[in-house]
């Protein structure tokens, strides 16, 4: 039996990761592929509970409060918890899986907390065996990465609600302007190491639109089949 494929679309919040992961999903669905589209994390599931207490400031107002490898858990357990219940047969047995964030995203937003080089690969290493080695979900087969700046990101999200509680208050990652700039940072570092295709979601400083980006999605995953 041959195991199925993982995509992950990955970004930066407002970014597109929603908008195009569900028009790479349509598109396949349409094309007659097994697929399904997963978004992490999974407010609505009883798994993230410490993740919604995380993210809405319970256990400090500034995400560096928390210690990255506290928080990584609680991520890493909605997602085995995804993985055990909504997938691990369809994707073992050929299925397509698309996902709106992954460990990509913690490895970023977690990472970033993490100044010091060698400390900071400590860590993803760290990560990496515990969800893939420990948990064993699976190894994304391609990350791509949707590569807007910072800048952009808050632009997009500034009026948006949480998705916590759906009121205007902005989870301790969003409303902290440096945390959104130190994820970014980590990110374009971890697209060389670890081979993460780089999307640039901008032409000439002005955003593409979305069927532009999706066009290139779409052409990397046909090159890719
Ligand atoms: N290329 C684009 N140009 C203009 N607006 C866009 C583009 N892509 C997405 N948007 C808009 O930006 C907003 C954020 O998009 P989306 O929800 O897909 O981002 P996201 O990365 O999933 O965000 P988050 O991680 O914060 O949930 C939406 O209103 C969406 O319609
Ligand atoms: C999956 C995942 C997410 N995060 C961070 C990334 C974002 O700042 C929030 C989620 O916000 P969204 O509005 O739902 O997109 O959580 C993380 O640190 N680790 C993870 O594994």
């Amino acid at each position: 039996m041959k195991r199925g494929r993982l995509i992950v679309i990955e970004g930066l919040d407002g970014s597109g990761k929603e908008t195009q992961s569900r028009l790479l999903y349509e598109r396949l669905e349409e094309w007659g592929e097994k697929v399904v589209r997963i978004s992490y994390p999974r407010y609505e599931k009883e798994s993230s509970a410490l993740v919604k207490m995380y993210l809405r400031g319970d256990f400090g107002e500034n995400p560096d409060e928390v210690s990255p490898y506290i928080s990584s858990t609680f991520f890493a357990a909605d997602r085995y918890a995804s993985y055990k219940t909504e997938y691990e047969s369809f994707y073992n047995e050929g299925g397509i899986v698309i996902a709106d964030r992954y460990t990509t995203s913690n490895m970023m937003h977690q990472g970033c907390k993490i100044k010091d080089q060698k400390e900071r690969q400590r860590f993803l290493d760290w990560l990496w065996d515990l969800e893939f080695n420990l948990y064993k979900i699976p190894i994304p087969d391609k990350v791509m990465f949707l590569d807007i700046p910072p800048s952009f990101s808050m632009e997009r999200i500034k009026d948006r609600k949480n998705k916590i509680t759906n009121e205007s208050q902005k989870d301790i990652h969003e409303s902290n302007e440096l945390h959104l700039r130190n994820a970014y940072e980590a990110a374009v570092q971890m697209v060389d190491k670890y081979y993460w295709t780089r999307i640039d979601c901008l032409k000439n400083g002005v955003p593409k639109t979305i069927g532009e980006i999706n066009s290139e999605i779409m052409k990397l995953v046909m090159e890719n089949r």
